[in-house]
């Protein structure tokens, strides 16, 4: 069965937003998914609603807005806490909506008052709504209570409803330290991971999936959503901590590895050397002064730097390689001897050269590998054609992820990154983007995102994040944009999604 994370979920909210899907609208789905399941369970009487200060209580509003319109049922909600407490715009809006709907609210001070309230014992039906997929740490009062409560008029035989998840259960891993006992949960969009564990069902009750109108695009493409699910930088983070970036390029070319290694600076790597060979050394440090630069032997990668590189990718976090190294035969003899000894590679440009299909065997388990090739490079990786159509195309990007388990983001248009078991689309971006050197960029953001993340998500971001940055310097340029252009948006993007 497919199921979700709490976290992916989050993603998923917040990608529909910004295609402009409010969280209102959800809100108003879920909460209706709720008085439809009530209405299932019983045709008339008195409702509970029992309502955290979260959104799972903001769905409880909402149902209870439903209801409360259909002759024969009477409807009571219990606010856990004052008005002023709840947490979001969105419950807010839908408590103060309680009001005009002919529903009798209570909050309440605290846990005294919510054991002398008549209110559990009275109704024929209660509905859960303290906690959805927001619970943390330790049960306090007045929820710890309230779940109490519940769980007695569950014994005396009522009918009790779970929102999203039976609030106490941790969502993602279902263990709990106290949980309500629901004879039905409604769960929003996906099955929840935590709703499966062995000892969550003696809680759940009979589980039903409700649709909630997410977007299919808000799950298929990137979005903000998924830079949320970037880990944060820690406020006492040290030196290195946010990643040690090593570049490995130029040679025939200076630009490209050095777009790569201030791609990767802006999109937060602590810190980045760039090691290219010693005809270009100096040149490449002339361009900025935030560019460590380690000088190589020869005027192209050859066999000789195999003396100092493998020291040089034990000292950081990942390796990206490939960016205007050229194909001089030593050259891609020396990327392929190279990459036993990185944990985490980046192959982009020139490196994908290098690579055969032995060579991804010999180094599975030992190195996790992303792949960054245009439809060019991934017809030679495939020795096959890359087809057009987008549907083909992801087949393709998919069954090669999986064969050769390597994280594939194949740019384009559309850019599609696999790694065999999920994927995602990311159509930021703009033809202004063709100009040389954003394809070196992406790597750069690439490797600075998967020193701290896992390849997919890492890969997935990174194509986001490279052409939102595109379409910010589109504003300015237009078709006239360079990639510096778009290294000097990075940072926007990164800020507004809050992960820098
Ligand atoms: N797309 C969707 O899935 C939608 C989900 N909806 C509903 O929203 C909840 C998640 O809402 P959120 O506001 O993030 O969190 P909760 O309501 O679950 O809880 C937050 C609330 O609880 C307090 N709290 C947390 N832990 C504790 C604790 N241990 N003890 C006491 N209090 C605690 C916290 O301070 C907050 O006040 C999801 O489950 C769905 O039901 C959307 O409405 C529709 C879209
Ligand atoms: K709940």
């Amino acid at each position: 069965m497919k199921y979700i994370s709490s976290l992916r979920m989050k993603a998923i909210d917040t990608n529909c937003s910004y295609l402009g899907l409010s969280p209102l609208q959800l809100m108003e789905n879920a909460g209706a998914a709720i008085a439809q399941s009530v209405k299932e369970k019983l045709g008339s009487g008195k409702v509970l609603f029992v309502a955290g200060r979260g959104n799972n209580g903001g769905d409880a509003f909402v149902a209870a807005r439903h209801l409360a319109g259909i002759p024969g049922y009477i409807v009571r909600v219990i606010l856990l806490g004052k008005d002023r407490d709840i947490g979001t715009e969105e419950a807010y809006h839908n408590y103060s909506l309680l009001k005009f709907s002919r529903v009798q609210t209570l909050e309440i001070r605290d846990s005294g008052q919510l054991a002398v309230s008549e209110l559990f014992s009275e109704a024929d039906l209660l509905v859960d709504a303290i906690f959805g997929t927001g619970v943390k740490g330790n049960i306090k009062e007045p929820e710890s209570t309230a779940i109490d409560l519940i769980n007695n008029e569950g014994k005396a035989g009522k009918i009790i409803i779970a929102v999203d998840v039976p609030s106490g259960l941790d969502p993602d891993r279902g263990n709990f330290e106290k949980a309500v006992y629901a004879d039905l949960t409604v769960t929003f969009h996906r099955m929840k991971a935590g709703l499966l564990d062995e000892q969550a069902k003696e809680y759940t009750g009979t589980i039903k999936v409700a649709e909630i109108g997410v977007c299919a695009d808000a799950e298929h493409y990137t979005g903000p959503g998924d830079l949320q699910m970037l880990k944060k930088r820690k406020l006492e983070a040290h030196k290195g901590n946010a990643g040690r970036i090593l570049v490995i390029g130029g040679g025939p070319y200076s630009g490209a590895p050095a777009l790569a290694a201030l791609a990767a600076l802006r999109a937060g790597a602590d810190l980045v050397t760039v090691a290219v060979p010693e005809s270009v050394a100096g040149i490449v440090a002339s361009y900025s002064p935030d560019l460590i630069v380690r000088k190589l032997f020869s005027s192209v990668l050859c066999p000789e730097d195999l003396s100092i590189l493998p020291d040089l990718i034990n000292s950081h976090d990942v390796v990206v390689m490939g960016m205007g190294l050229g194909r001089a035969t030593e050259t891609l003899e020396t990327v392929r001897k190279l990459l036993p000894f990185c944990r985490k590679a980046v192959l982009d440009a020139d490196a994908l050269a290098a690579l055969s299909g032995t060579l991804f065997e010999t180094l599975a388990g030992n190195c996790e590998i992303i792949v960054t090739p245009h439809a060019g490079e991934f017809a030679r990786l495939r020795d096959m054609e890359t087809p057009d159509s987008p549907e083909t195309r992801e087949k393709a990007v998919r069954e090669f992820a999986a064969e050769k388990g390597v994280v594939t983001l194949l740019k384009g248009k559309v850019d599609i990154i696999s790694d065999g078991k999920q994927t995602l689309l990311n159509r930021t971006g703009n033809p202004g983007m063709t100009v040389g050197g954003t394809g070196d960029v992406l790597a750069g953001i690439t490797g600075s995102l998967f020193s701290r993340n896992p390849a997919f998500l890492a890969a997935a971001c990174a194509a986001y994040i490279n052409g939102a940055a595109g379409d910010l310097a589109f504003e300015k340029a237009g078709n006239a944009l360079l990639a510096t252009d778009v290294i000097g948006k990075i940072s926007e993007i990164i800020k507004e999604a809050g992960i820098g």
